[in-house]
């Protein structure tokens, strides 16, 4: 049996970086796509040609077209627009939506047993659009944000403390945007609560800088936006996932009744398994943070609710 397929759609800065540490994995065959002629065949040469001298043997596979992804056990979702500076990442949801509809039904025409991790931007309403269109199980239309949110609160505060940013555990949920939210409770430092090492102003400073994290980036590289740690975020997933890990990451994944949430698509914690998100799991929140969450999850019903008009006019 040949190794496990994983298809990555957009070969742009966030597809083609996670192409590359995929391929590093030296574990699965890559399938990488984008409408743009040349760009995946060529990125796909050069991640190959890279094998030699970094160890791995991957077979790395560029295409303009679908055929090369079927049989594909998980899809990571890139293709779309990114913002640019002074933009929210709201503003892409027309263009992005439609780019994310016509790949999900190529995709799940040919791989009907694919797990989906969408990354496209505006996030939540993305991972909507793409269950409306493929009609999979909840758990198997996830999206990467939390993972990639919670690094940044990881690395702000490793920073501030001077230590390494694997001894600092956090957690942030809600939607992808503004109205994420941060647990304290669950932010540690070498296992001890941050508000022993931390003064309320510090972290609060710390937290605000985390919900702006991207716009941060976009403002600091002018064309595109970050995908260094996205790229490792949605990875991150993938050998969740892949290795059936049961292991407990932020995901944008549907609610049905956890948290007091209904029908809405947000950022959980979430188990996942070679099943894909297999549950959801709930933490004891503060009034304060289920308030919050709740008018996070509100913000991305009413976004959901303007890309179905869009999608159906
Ligand atoms: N969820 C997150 O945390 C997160 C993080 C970073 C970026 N993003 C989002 O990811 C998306 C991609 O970002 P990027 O920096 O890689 O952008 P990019 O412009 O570098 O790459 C996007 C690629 O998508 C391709 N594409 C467009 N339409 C396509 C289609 N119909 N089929 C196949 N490919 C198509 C483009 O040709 C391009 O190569 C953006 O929407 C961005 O906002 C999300
Ligand atoms: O900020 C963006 O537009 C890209 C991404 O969502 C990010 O958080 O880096």
């Amino acid at each position: 049996m040949g190794r496990p397929k994983i298809t990555v759609v957009g070969a742009g800065n966030v597809g083609g970086t996670v192409a590359q540490r995929l391929a590093e994995k030296n574990a699965y065959d890559v399938v990488l796509v984008d409408i743009v002629p040349g760009i995946p065949q060529g990125k796909a040469l050069d991640i190959t040609q890279a094998g030699p001298v970094c160890g791995y043997s991957t077979r790395v596979v560029g295409t303009n077209g679908y055929d090369e992804t079927a049989g594909s056990s998980i899809a990571v979702i890139t293709s779309g627009i990114p913002r640019k500076p002074g933009m929210s990442r709201d503003e892409l949801l027309a263009t992005n939506a439609k780019i994310v509809k016509t790949v999900v039904r190529e995709l799940v025409s040919r791989s009907p047993n694919i797990i989906l991790i969408l990354v496209t931007n505006p996030l939540d309403a993305m991972v909507h659009v793409a269950r409306q269109v493929s009609g999979l199980p909840k758990s198997r239309v996830l999206g990467m944000a939390g993972v990639l949110d919670t690094a940044r609160l990881r690395s702000f505060v490793a920073e501030e403390l001077n230590v390494p940013g694997t001894e600092v555990q956090a957690m942030v949920l809600g939607g992808h945007g503004d109205t994420m939210v941060p647990l304290v409770r669950q932010t540690t430092v070498t296992g001890k609560p941050i508000t022993d090492r931390l003064a309320p102003d510090r972290l609060a400073a710390l937290i605000k800088r985390t919900q702006d994290g991207g716009a941060e980036i976009v403002g600091l590289l002018k064309t595109g936006s970050a995908f260094y740690a996205p790229s490792a975020s949605a990875v991150d997933m993938v050998e969740a996932i892949m290795n059936d890990q049961k292991r407990v990451v932020p995901c944008a994944m549907l609610c049905e009744g956890e948290y007091g949430l209904k029908d809405v698509i947000v950022g959980v914690p979430v188990t996942l398994g070679r099943s894909g998100g297999e549950s959801i799991v709930e933490y004891d929140l503060t009034a304060e943070e289920r308030t919050a969450l709740q008018a996070s999850a509100d913000a991305v019903r009413d976004l959901c609710a303007v890309v179905d008009r869009l999608l159906t006019a």
